[in-house]
């Protein structure tokens, strides 16, 4: 678990986040999303400590990062695994070469152990047949999981990605947020994604952080999500009429499961719908 208490950061004499507090929970797709500009990537970048927080703390599993010295955070950064926008894979290396990168620079074992993880990660995401191949011989797709395969390799309990989907198509967005989702559950990865993409967010966010104006806005679950009252976060979400239909086709589906059926009628006798 990741716990951010009251974290502070700005620049010169803009403030970009304003105190935010928020969990990220282990086992659990947490997303931070929000509006450009509201300060997920400065947040993403604090939690991994890329910067510097001016004020608040930052927990891994309740360590406190923030306030460890030099050589307690490289420890806490060697159980991290990190998926980049655009993959930013090495194209002189081949796939399995990029896979096996982290291991050559943190792991102590052999160079037969090595391989076996890289084929092992290779397995676990569908690319052993491209083992061989270099990164302009891939689509973008592979070239995700290529990425992904890279993060898992070291066994990281913390697994940072920001913007897995982008300059993907749907199909194979929804393949990329399956895969992380899988993994997530299967290591019990804390999980945090930086997106903007509200598929992303309706099936595989098991947990929300809104971000507005450098504030967490709103924090919970994608089940939570349709039925909270929050304006921004509603005009930010179901922006669109159709994405307005999706959200009342959850609600109607989730009225079939009675832990949520309470709470659905409530909603409907304020909105005078009962
Ligand atoms: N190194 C920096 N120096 C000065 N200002 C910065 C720096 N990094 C970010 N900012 C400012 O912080 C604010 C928040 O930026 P951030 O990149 O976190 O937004 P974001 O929510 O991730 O946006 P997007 O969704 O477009 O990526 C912006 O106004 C940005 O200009």
């Amino acid at each position: 678990m990741i716990e951010l208490k009251d974290i502070t950061k700005g620049f010169g004499d803009k403030e970009i986040l304003k105190g935010v507090s928020a969990t990220m929970e282990s086992g659990k797709v947490n997303l931070i999303i929000g509006a450009s500009g509201s300060g997920k990537t400065v947040m993403m970048k604090c939690i991994v400590g890329l910067m510097k927080v001016d004020s608040g703390s930052i927990l891994y599993d309740n360590q406190d990062f923030t306030a460890m010295d030099h050589r307690a955070k490289k420890e806490i950064r060697q159980q991290i695994g990190m998926l980049f926008q655009g993959s930013a894979l090495f194209d002189s290396m081949t796939v399995e070469q990029n896979v096996m990168f982290p291991l050559e620079m943190f792991s102590k074992d052999s160079l037969k152990e090595r391989k076996k993880r890289v084929d092992e990660c290779l397995e676990r995401v569908q690319l052993k047949d491209a083992a061989k191949k270099f990164p302009a011989e891939i689509s973008g797709g592979m070239k995700k999981r290529v990425g992904i395969a890279r993060a898992i390799v070291l066994n990281p309990k913390y697994l940072f990605c920001d913007e897995p989907n982008s300059g993907l198509d749907p199909q194979t967005s929804l393949l990329i947020d399956q895969l992380i989702k899988e993994l997530t559950q299967e290591y019990n990865i804390t999980t945090v994604i930086n997106t903007h993409d509200m598929n992303t967010v309706m099936e595989s966010g098991d947990h929300i952080v809104y971000m507005y104006q450098g504030q967490k806005q709103w924090e919970g679950s994608n089940k939570e999500i349709v039925f909270s009252k929050d304006q921004q976060l509603n005009d930010f979400i179901f922006a669109s009429e159709f994405l307005r239909d999706a959200k009342e086709m959850r609600q109607l589906d989730m009225f079939k499961d009675s832990k949520w059926k309470d709470q659905l009628e409530e909603q409907l006798k304020r909105d005078g719908k009962k």
